[in-house]
């Protein structure tokens, strides 16, 4: 296969420096987490390698597979999820970026199998929902693709809580997959708090709605 080199390095250089990004919000720690990028105009996508420690990731060590899951270029063996990155981008086309982390707030929701409640105005914002549980499933196969696809298909929220394993995100580029990794621990750290104190309240879902879409639609510099 002939690479589209030219986009494949922006790939390759834009997916190294989101990873940068999980270090910075402390959204990993050692060599978990990961993120993948599709390459546009191209069946190819751009993976962390496996096992390697963020300060070594490098473009150039960044592997490229192809919607199979099988290694493209590269030096590097994939990351253990390549299987379920793969699945999403093949199920749903409109997803650009994929990134998974161990956050511990979001991964404590996880671990307990409990959907975050919609009880933020930052979560109507940027979920327009709770934020989902999805399915235990062990990992290196296709079966984590498949429960962040079947929970997520159809649904708002770029961020599914994988059981007992950690978060998902998806976005239509990796930076918005990154964003939304960031946000999903925000709001899983501060419902949690309030939770110490007492039950929540999720907000009435007119007011998710009307919230959502002026955040989606009106908000910032357009
Ligand atoms: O949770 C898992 C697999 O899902 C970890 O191994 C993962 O976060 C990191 O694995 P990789 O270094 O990407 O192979």
């Amino acid at each position: 296969m002939t690479l589209p080199s030219e986009a494949v390095e922006r790939v390759r250089e834009d997916v190294c420096a989101l990873h940068t990004e999980l270090l910075r919000w402390n959204l990993v720690t050692w060599t978990s987490g990961n993120i993948s990028a599709r390459v546009p105009d191209a069946d190819l996508i751009v993976i962390k390698p496996s096992g390697v420690t963020y300060e070594d990731l490098t473009p150039e060590s960044m592997v490229v597979c192809d919607l199979d899951g099988t290694v493209v270029d590269g030096r590097h063996s994939p990351s253990s999820d390549t299987g379920a990155h793969a699945y999403v981008y093949r199920a749903m086309p409109e997803v650009g970026g994929v990134v998974h982390t161990h956050s511990p707030y979001a991964t404590a929701w996880a671990a307990r199998n409990e959907p975050i409640p919609c009880a933020l105005t930052a979560m109507a914002d940027e979920f327009g929902s709770d934020i989902p549980v999805g399915p235990f499933a062990l990992i290196g196969g296709d079966e984590i693709g498949k429960g962040v696809v079947s929970t997520l298909t159809g649904h708002r929220s770029p961020a599914v809580l994988m059981r007992s394993h950690g978060v998902f995100t998806i976005g239509d580029t990796p930076k918005a997959a990154v964003k939304a990794a960031v946000m999903c621990e925000d709001v899983a750290r501060t419902v949690h708090l309030a939770c110490e104190r007492g039950p929540v309240e999720r907000l009435p879902q007119e007011h998710i709605d009307a919230l959502y879409d002026r955040y989606q639609n009106a908000y910032g510099q357009k």
